[in-house]
């Protein structure tokens, strides 16, 4: 049995900055890893089937993204190989995290190592996405400032950073939000370089608030806190962060999480724990 980790990820902002004609909307943002993760064991199966064997409730076993992502790689290379996966979630679901994309990154990651089909982390990138926008970041590996739907990446250094993620007792559907009337599609587009990770802001953040009055008491309970450097809600929510450059100023906030919400304490990575899997 092998096992890899699949981290989450932050949006240190996130700017909409137009639509595509097919209705995807065109993004700027920053991804960063966190080590805050789930854990993906496989054991390789002769027979060619791919199982999962402990589904998430709600989530039928073929509409989990590491069981499509292996189908999507089989089917890719014509192998004849097979495996049992088994998936330990820790990041909160419809939680702006990531976590299905990058549960179906790792499989990919994983797969093409074990199954020793070698595709070149470009190829990887491209089946990323045909799963999903959020997947291809978590093959390159790096933290990144993406353009595009998210496929568009460029490598960034960012600072030692902690992180306070609360979790509000909510599921945001990312497609919903996309289509909310609430929502500003015409931010001005930032040029790189250079810019600054600390003057972007969140545009999904006003629809999520308006729907999910969970998400913005959150929020206005971090902007409350001191020394942070961002405060942002990630992705398509619910989570939201605050960002802080030392461990213990993020402690101090993360001990006073006021009984009626939950979170949790994360360091920023610099790299995705598998980043040396594929050239
Ligand atoms: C909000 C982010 O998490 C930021 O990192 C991502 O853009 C979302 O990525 P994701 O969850 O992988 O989203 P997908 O599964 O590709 O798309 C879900 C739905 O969200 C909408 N969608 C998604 C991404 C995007 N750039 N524009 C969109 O309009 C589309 O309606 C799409 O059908
Ligand atoms: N392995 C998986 N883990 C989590 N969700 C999965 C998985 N496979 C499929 N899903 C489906 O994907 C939906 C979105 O889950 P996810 O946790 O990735 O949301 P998210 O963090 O908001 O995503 P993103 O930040 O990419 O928008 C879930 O509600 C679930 O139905």
């Amino acid at each position: 049995m092998f096992t890899f980790s699949a981290p989450a990820k932050l949006n240190l902002f996130l700017h909409v900055i137009g639509r595509r004609e097919d209705g995807y909307h065109l993004l700027q943002t920053v991804f960063r890893f966190i080590d805050y993760s789930d854990q993906l064991s496989f054991r390789l199966r002769t027979d060619g089937i791919i199982k999962l064997h402990n589904p998430i409730a709600g989530v039928p076993e073929e509409k989990d993204l590491c069981v499509r992502a292996a189908i999507l790689l089989k089917q890719a290379t014509g192998t004849q190989q097979g495996v049992d996966i088994f998936l330990q979630k820790q990041i909160p679901m419809g939680g702006g995290l990531g976590g299905g994309s990058s549960d179906a990154a790792t499989t990919l990651l994983a797969l093409n190592y074990l199954w020793k089909v070698n595709l070149s982390k470009q190829h990887l990138l491209k089946l990323g996405l045909q799963l999903g926008a959020d997947i291809p970041i978590f093959i390159f590996g790096e933290n990144a400032f993406a353009e595009g739907i998210g496929e568009k990446l460029t490598s960034i250094k960012l600072p030692p950073a902690w992180y306070v993620v609360l979790v509000p007792p909510v599921q945001v559907s990312t497609a919903e939000i996309f289509a909310s009337k609430d929502l500003t599609r015409n931010t001005i587009p930032i040029k790189i370089p250079p810019f600054s990770v600390w003057q972007g802001h969140n545009d999904l953040e006003l629809p999520v608030c308006r729907s999910y009055s969970e998400v913005a008491q959150s929020l206005e309970w971090l902007k409350r806190q001191e020394n942070t450097t961002i405060t942002a809600m990630s992705g398509s929510g619910a989570c939201v962060f605050a960002e802080f450059a030392s461990e213990a100023a993020a402690q101090a906030v993360f001990e006073h999480i006021p009984d009626s919400m939950a979170g949790f304490m994360a360091r920023g990575l610099d790299y995705h724990p598998m980043q040396q899997i594929v050239k």
